[in-house]
């Protein structure tokens, strides 16, 4: 089935650059300061450049990274001007990011089968429910038939927002009754998927990190009862993680990434955060590629992530 663009390019990038701009304001900041009144890429400018990073969010083991490859070209080119250093730090970044480029661009869904099943992870708050909404919307824009499942049946306010944002995006919603078994709720989903011949399936899942092995059986059951209906299913078990949040979300992944097989992650609230540098060290330090970063609570404010757009936009406007 390919992979489905449902913005432009330009509206693409203004999205992300207006959603980006708090990020980018400091992290713009931080490296013209960390260079200012030099011209040469030495050790003292390195040194700053690795602060102005850590402080920007990007990860300590991620940071050291970058500068030890930026020490690497440095001492190779024996003579770097300062005014090199954006294009240099946007290639070495871009190169850091998990997953291969050319598929980092949302979902790649398979020709092979259908429906393609999504199970979205992540603990409550995080903007799981509304990333759902809005890939429901924009995978039935680009013409495909959605159906999403209420598997987080715990809180009615979970199974009501879902049902919300099904009705936007005009898409039905499996759901049954409070309390009820939330791995009955998945293969219902399935089942009717399958039925009706959907090609998306958006499973909804409870996050309840203090119970990490409850978690996990949780989890593991769904999948498992999944399976029984389509063999494919899961293709993808998306992690939601709140971007402003930053060094939180990482540690929140690392725990989900324990619990369960996590294949991709969406990363939201990107918008209203200077903390939007912890993309970086997140994929790369967890080797998980973003396929989604929410910029905004309109329904067109998640899209795909690519990471060379996402690092242009971040460091875009430094004049050195
Ligand atoms: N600014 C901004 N707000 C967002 C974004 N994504 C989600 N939100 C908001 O974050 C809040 C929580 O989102 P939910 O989707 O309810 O989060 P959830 O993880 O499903 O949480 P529960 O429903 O409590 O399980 C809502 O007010 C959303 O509008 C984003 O990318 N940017």
């Amino acid at each position: 089935m390919g992979i489905f663009s449902f913005f432009s390019k330009k509206e693409k990038k203004e999205v992300l650059d207006t959603g980006l701009q708090k990020t980018k304001k400091s992290v713009i900041d931080k490296i013209t300061h960390a260079i200012a009144g030099k011209s040469r890429v030495d050790d003292e400018v390195l040194d700053n450049v690795e602060g102005a990073l850590i402080s920007s969010d990007v990860g300590i083991d991620t940071t050291l990274e970058i500068i030890s490859r930026i020490e690497a070209r440095v001492a190779k080119e024996k003579y770097v001007n300062t005014s090199e250093l954006t294009s240099i730090l946007k290639e070495e970044i871009s190169a850091l990011f998990a997953g291969d480029p050319t598929e980092t661009e949302g979902f790649v869904f398979p020709d092979d089968h259908k429906p393609f099943v999504i199970m979205v992870v992540g603990v409550n708050g995080v903007g799981k429910t509304t990333t759902i909404g809005k890939l429901a919307y924009q995978f039935k824009q680009a013409g495909l038939k959605v159906v999403l499942g209420a598997a987080d049946t715990f809180r009615a306010a979970a199974v009501d927002q879902l049902c919300i944002w099904g009705e936007r995006a005009g898409v039905p919603v499996i759901k049954q009754q409070m309390g009820s078994d939330p791995a009955s709720v998945a293969f219902d989903t399935v089942s009717h998927a399958v039925a009706s011949g959907a090609d998306v399936v958006i499973i909804d899942t409870a996050g309840r990190l203090h119970n990490k092995v409850g978690l996990m059986n949780e989890l593991t059951k769904i999948k498992n009862v999944m399976k029984k209906v389509v063999a494919t299913a899961p293709d993808e078990i998306l992690l939601v993680l709140d971007g402003s949040t930053g060094q939180n979300a990482f540690e929140q992944a690392k725990q989900f990434i324990k619990a369960t097989d996590v294949t991709s992650l969406a990363i939201t609230k990107l918008d209203g955060t200077a903390k939007g540098g912890a993309v970086i060290g997140i994929s790369h330090e967890l080797n998980v590629p973003v396929r989604y970063i929410g910029l905004g609570e309109q329904i067109n404010d998640l899209q795909p992530f690519n990471n060379r757009e996402f690092v242009e936009s971040l460091f875009e406007g430094i004049n050195l």
